[in-house]
């Protein structure tokens, strides 16, 4: 008999990319990729076409049993009653809801004790996280607030691999909407603690007395199946699995356990760690998000990774390996140069309306070679920042893995443990995100306590001397960026 394959999906803000791998060992049969839109408001069709475009560059599905979706998080996609997509999705690093984020923290102040002051708080209990313009919750504020008929109408309310996952299955009966609690857990409605919807946030935001007829899709766990493909799209040999949020799914792409980081650096720059208990962090640096495997998530985000790299290259006029040959030519420091790269406003720490800056400035400084290796040591201080935040949460740190399209550059692997202080581990350049939910689907075909043990790829361990100064330049600076000019 031939070895059963299954499909993963990672749906992610820049492109498409399935993979198709042997269920039982891992091994990899088939990959296929298809580009995204740009920009921060993206209709779901898109998603969709291209999920079909790189299904169909990797072969197909017809000889696949189970796929799983993995993608970008908190995404609002809102339907009406027909199942019909209400406006385009506002995505992760769409930074227009950070008023809503702002006037709902202290909303909850508010309700949950005696002032604004106690939001914080309130909501890292409530759901783990405190809501930023990133969060689906302040997206449906925003909603509520800027196009009112477009918020009366919402009938359900799905995230990018929710609603490819039930459009895999028919779409239809909003009712057969899924997610997985990795996904639930970045809404900003779900309390990853009791496992429970808030729905009273979810009122809250949408300022709707209704919201408990809002459909949510129901949490499945880690190895539920979601259903079946649909069979009149040729899918009905599919099993479905519950699908996860990007990160949650690298990490079942990774195999993390307890002590393992891994640094993503995709559109977002992601520090995140298994963890087995829940995490309520009230300064908001670190989210409380639960895992795709019954455990949790915690993480720190920064809008500002791999495309830093991409705006530097094209000013500089060179590729992504000319880019890394130019920082990897300069001396440590840049000698001073220290690029805050706050291109799309910022994440973590929590500043929308900000815009990059770069400081240091002299004319011995100001070179091709400096420019370079600043930006990338930037969106490491960033990285790091965020792996310190962590860590004050009592999140071991013990092994870092690097991974994400930016892992692809040699400057970013060399200058890395410079700029973390540690060592760093390189796995083979890979799609971990859809490798997780490849996994994923091979444990809901399998149906046992845990996922296959998949045959791991070769890593290189990377050691450089470190380099605090970098850091404390970086930590002394950044703060003197200015907000963009709208
Ligand atoms: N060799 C490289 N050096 C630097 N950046 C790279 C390299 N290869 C790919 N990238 C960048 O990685 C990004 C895509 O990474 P990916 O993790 O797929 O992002 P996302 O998950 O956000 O869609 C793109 O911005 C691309 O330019
Ligand atoms: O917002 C988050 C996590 O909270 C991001 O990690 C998104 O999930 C997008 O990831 P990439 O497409 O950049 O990998």
């Amino acid at each position: 008999m031939s070895e059963p394959l299954v499909a993963g999906i990672d749906s992610s803000t820049q492109s498409c990319k399935v993979v198709i791998r042997e269920a039982r060992t891992g091994r990899l049969r088939r990959f296929g990729q298809a580009p995204h839109p740009d920009g921060t408001e993206v209709d779901p069709h898109a998603w969709w076409d291209a999920l079909q475009v790189a299904v169909a560059t990797a072969g197909g599905l017809d000889d696949v049993a189970a796929v799983s979706v993995g993608g970008q998080q908190h995404g609002m996609v809102v339907l009406d009653a027909d199942g019909e997509v209400i406006r385009p999705a506002l995505l992760w690093n769409d930074t227009r809801s950070a008023g809503a984020a702002a006037d709902l923290v202290g909303e909850l102040g508010h309700i949950a004790g005696s002032s604004a002051d106690d939001g914080p708080r309130a909501w890292a209990q409530a759901t783990g996280t405190v809501p930023v313009a990133s969060l689906t919750v302040t997206k449906l504020r925003w909603l509520a607030d800027h196009e009112p008929e477009a918020a009366a109408r919402v009938a359900a309310v799905a995230l990018p691999h929710d609603w490819l996952t039930w459009r895999l299955a028919g779409g239809g009966d909003l009712a057969a909407l899924v997610t997985d609690r990795s996904e639930a857990s970045g809404t900003g409605y779900w309390d990853g603690a009791s496992g429970r919807y808030r729905r009273d946030l979810l009122a809250l935001a949408l300022r709707r007395d209704d919201a408990d007829d809002i459909v949510l899709p129901r949490v499945l766990g880690p190895a539920e199946r979601a259903g079946t493909g649909d069979a009149a799209a040729g899918l009905g040999h599919l099993v479905l699995g519950p699908g996860a949020g990007d990160n949650a799914a690298a990490a079942l792409g990774l195999a993390m356990g307890p002590g393992d980081v891994a640094l993503s650096i995709g559109t977002s720059g992601v520090v995140s760690a298994v963890s087995a208990r829940p995490v309520q962090d009230p300064s908001g640096a670190v989210t409380g998000f639960a895992d795709a495997a019954g455990a949790f998530l915690p993480l720190t985000v920064t809008l500002n990774a791999a495309r830093v790299l991409n705006a530097t290259a094209a000013l500089l006029g060179v590729d992504h390996r000319g880019l890394a040959e130019l920082a990897l030519a300069a001396a440590p420091g840049a000698d001073g140069l220290t690029f805050v790269p706050y291109l799309e406003g910022e994440r973590t720490p929590n500043l929308p309306h900000a815009s990059g800056s770069l400081l240091g400035m002299t004319l011995g400084s100001t070179t091709r070679e400096n420019l370079a290796r600043a930006a990338v040591e930037g969106l490491l201080c960033g990285l790091a920042d965020g792996m310190d935040a962590l860590r004050e949460q009592g999140v071991p740190v013990e092994r870092v893995t690097l991974i994400g399209g930016g892992a692809r550059s040699a400057a970013v692997r060399e200058i890395a443990p410079a700029v973390l202080g540690r060592t760093v581990q390189v796995p083979e350049p890979g799609e971990y995100v859809a490798d997780g939910a490849g996994r994923q689907a091979a444990w809901v075909l399998d149906g046992g306590d845990e996922p296959p043990t998949w045959t791991t790829s070769r890593v290189r361990t990377v050691e450089a001397e470190p380099t605090p100064v970098v850091r404390e330049r970086y930590g002394a600076r950044r703060g003197h960026v200015v907000d963009r000019v709208e």
